[in-house]
């Protein structure tokens, strides 16, 4: 595994360039059988009791063991060559997935195969965290390890892109929607007026592996740790940007926490917080901006939980969708990858636009996780 270095920044040594690309996801189940397998492979290792498997996998079955997660990842590959194409950038796109078909190894060995030897990897998570970068470039080593490709397939990681333009863009607009949705509906109801709180809602992880998470400058500076600081900024950011906003109140919630029930994970749940909120506003938007489709966790905790919540608080609710296939998404994330790709001048070929202000670099700090993977938080 090659460090994210993008291709502007390779003083002196000539590097290849890359040869195709890889859409690198979660995966997820596509029929009743699928889902204890799936849940296996999800949990591989971390003693995560059976109790708990069958209770997620509740969630699965009531959509016929269908996690919408690949298909939107088929469409994004789709929306992502299509615009590779319109730029004439001649790169295929393949995709794998670290716990369903295409598994990694699998794809790896066929881009080999098609003669490939350096790989430029999108991972479908905006921000650094351990699930979401740390253990996917563990997942990288270790497939290439087992399928013999180490020293011939070399792959470099595209950077995080939660402040970018691709990702607040697309979130901005569905923010002022989800605002005027919630307006249209207390004005449907006879409530014109009752106020309105924003809720930005991504995915809970244990605090300890949350604090364990360098660099310092960060933490001290939004006085949390680094993975809520990445969301907190997204957050203030996207309230300033969008003029519907003004004068509401929002706040970074957390959902899908698991795991064992003494373990502490980052609180508060957004279920909890729509409760505590139900006295004081009328109405909810809800934000999932800690992922990039509208996957299980989003239809099961928010559209079915969150939405019941809000409901038996009579409370108005919107759920924003995700950023998926938009296109502001997947043109910006095309400049993004720009940055890795030379053009005929030996320069990135295009960059993307940092809108959320901050040093975010070496946003895993000290040396990344050290010793402490989430399952051992416990
Ligand atoms: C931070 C984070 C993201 C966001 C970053 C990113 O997007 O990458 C994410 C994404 C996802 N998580 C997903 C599904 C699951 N996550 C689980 C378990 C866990 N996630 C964790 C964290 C995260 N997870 C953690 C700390 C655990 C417990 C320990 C462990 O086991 O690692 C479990 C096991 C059962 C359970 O305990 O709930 C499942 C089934 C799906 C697919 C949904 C679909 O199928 O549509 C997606 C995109
Ligand atoms: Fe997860």
């Amino acid at each position: 595994m090659t460090p994210a270095s993008p291709a502007g920044s390779a003083s002196g040594t000539q590097q290849a360039r890359c040869d195709a690309i890889l859409l690198a996801s979660f995966g997820g189940p596509e029929g009743q059988d699928d889902v204890i397998p799936f849940l296996r492979n999800v949990t591989r290792g971390r003693g995560i009791p059976d109790e708990r498997l069958e209770e997620v996998a509740t969630h699965y079955r009531a959509n016929g063991g269908v996690s919408p997660i690949n298909e939107q990842n088929r469409r994004l590959k789709a929306a992502l060559e299509a615009e590779l194409a319109e730029r004439e950038i001649e790169l295929p796109v393949y995709w794998g997935n670290r716990n369903w078909d295409p598994y990694f190894a699998d794809t790896f060995r066929q881009m080999h195969q098609d003669g490939h030897r350096r790989v430029l990897v999108l991972v479908t998570s905006a921000y650094v965290g351990y699930s979401s970068n740390d253990q996917y470039l563990e997942d990288f080593d270790r497939t290439l390890a087992e399928t013999g490709l180490e020293g011939e397939l070399e792959l470099v990681k595209v950077r995080e892109f939660f402040h970018d333009k691709a990702f607040t863009r697309p979130n901005a607009e569905f923010l002022g929607a989800g605002i005027d949705d919630v307006r249209a509906q207390l004005v449907a109801d006879g409530r014109d007026g009752e106020p309105i709180k924003v809720l930005f809602v991504t995915h809970s992880i244990p605090t300890a592996a949350a604090e364990k998470q360098g660099p310092e400058r960060i933490r001290e500076l939004f006085g949390t740790d680094v993975y809520t600081a990445q969301h907190q900024a997204v957050a203030d950011h996207l309230m300033d940007e969008v003029p519907q906003a003004e004068g509401l109140a929002h706040q970074v919630v957390f959902q899908s926490r698991s795991g064992d029930p003494r373990t502490p994970w980052l609180e508060p749940d957004i279920n909890d917080q729509i409760a505590e909120d139900a006295a004081a506003f009328g109405g909810v938007v809800v934000m999932p901006f800690g992922f990039v489709s509208d996957h299980m966790e989003v239809m099961w905790d928010l559209d079915t939980e969150a939405k019941e919540t809000a409901e038996e608080h009579g409370m108005a609710f919107h759920r924003a969708p995700t950023t998926g296939v938009h296109p502001a998404f997947v043109s910006g994330l095309v400049d993004i990858m720009g940055e890795y790709l030379r053009g005929e001048d030996g320069e990135p070929r295009t960059s993307g636009e940092q809108t959320v202000a901050g040093d975010w670099s070496d946003l895993t700090g000290d040396g990344g996780w050290g010793t402490l993977r989430q399952g051992e938080a416990s």
